[in-house]
Formats: C-alpha cells, structure tokens, sequence
C-alpha cells in the first residue's frame, strides 16, 4: 500500500515527504480552505504542492456541470504533469472524468460510498477511485467494510486501464491496517493520523529503556 498524505498544508507536505514515505498529496476544498488561501492563488498553491511532491496531486476541481468540469480540469491539468484532476461521482462527473481521461488526464474520482459508484468511475475511465471510509463511521456505519466490498468488486474486473483504490477520509492507524489488509492501494491520511502510524506505545516503551540501560553502560 502506499501513502498519500491528505492535506493542502505545504510544512505538513514537506515534513512528510522528508521521511521518505510520501507517494502522493490529496487535495480537497475544505482542506484548501483550511490553509487560509484565497481563490487568487489556489493554482499557484496546487503548483508548490507539485514541486514538493515526487507523485501524484489531486486538485479538485468544483464546477457542477460536465462543461465546467471538463475545462476546470484542463486547466488543473496544465499546472504540472503530477497533477490529478479529482471530480465527484456523479452524472455530470462521470462524463467529464470520459472525458478528460480520454485526452490523457489522470482522474481521481472522489466522494464515492458505493460499489455500483467505483464500478462506474473505473468504467469512466477513472484512474483512481477514492471510497470515503470515516465518513460512513461518522453515520454509524461501517467503513472498513464498505471500503472492503469496493476494493473487493473492482478487483473482480478488468477496466482495461490502470485503476488505483484510494481509501479516502481515513482517521486512524486502524483505518490503515484494516485497508491494508484488504489490499487497497493506497491510503490518504492526514498528518496527524500519519504521525499516530508511526507510534506505538511498545516502541516508546522499549526505548525508553534502551536509553535508561545506555546510561548505566556509559556511567559503567
Ligand atoms: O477528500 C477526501 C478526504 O479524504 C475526506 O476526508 P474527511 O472525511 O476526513 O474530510
């Protein structure tokens, strides 16, 4: 599985990407809004991320209508070859992510809670599809297992393109081990959920002692 960091803040891009682990960045408006930035600079902001990042970017684009879409992510598209245009399922964005994707325009299909939804992004021709899995746990549902069955039924076929699971809105280094276990490709995690992969209280403990007993040898 690899790591996709899902943040628009450019020190937690850096930080993470500093550690070796970073394959990717996704990006959404509320994580855009969340920077402070403005409309003004929100391509250039989108441009910075892609300096930062050895691998792919979404850029979600917000138009409504397959017209908007289509040129939206065009326009993402032209900002750097790393960029991933991210369209929501729904009609107007299945049409535009056919669209685009058959001009060579990687899309990350987003906002999507459904198998009938991942099958018909991989057949729109959707490079990556991003199931929500904290999203349905904040409903009282299960989403570890709604990621599983779409994990699961895309697996069952043959796209006839490259076709990456993206387990999207994932809280937890549970959400991690459990979409690992499954297979998906990739998990998009924020900063902070990423930090919390790399503890475990084990860890802490047993250095700690390591460190007590490094003293009594170096006081011996
Ligand atoms: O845009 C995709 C995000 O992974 C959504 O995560 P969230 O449910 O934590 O906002």
């Amino acid at each position: 599985m690899k790591f996709f960091l899902d943040t628009a803040d450019l020190n937690e891009i850096e930080e993470a990407a500093s550690w070796g682990v970073l394959a990717g960045v996704t990006t959404n408006p509320t994580l855009y809004a969340r920077t402070g930035g403005k409309l003004d600079d929100f391509h250039n902001h989108i441009k910075r991320i892609c300096e930062i990042v050895d691998g792919p970017v979404s850029a979600e684009s917000v138009a409504m209508t397959r017209d908007e879409l289509i040129r939206d992510g065009r326009e993402l598209a032209a900002l750097a070859d790393n960029v991933v245009v991210k369209i929501p399922t729904m009609v107007e964005g299945l049409a535009a992510t056919k669209a685009l994707s058959d001009e060579g325009i990687p899309v990350n299909m987003t906002l999507c809670f459904s198998v009938p939804q991942a099958i018909l992004a991989a057949r729109a021709g959707a490079r990556y599809i991003s199931p929500f899995v904290g999203r349905f746990d904040d409903i009282a549902e299960d989403g570890i297992a709604q990621l599983a069955d779409v994990v699961a039924a895309v697996n069952n076929y043959d796209f006839g393109h490259d076709v990456e699971i993206i387990a999207a809105s994932v809280r937890s280094a549970n959400h991690v081990t459990q979409a690992a276990l499954m297979g998906a490709d990739i998990a998009t995690v924020p900063f902070a959920a990423l930090k919390k992969c790399v503890q475990h209280p084990l860890t802490d403990r047993g250095l700690d002692a390591f460190m007590k007993d490094w003293e009594k040898v170096q006081q011996a």
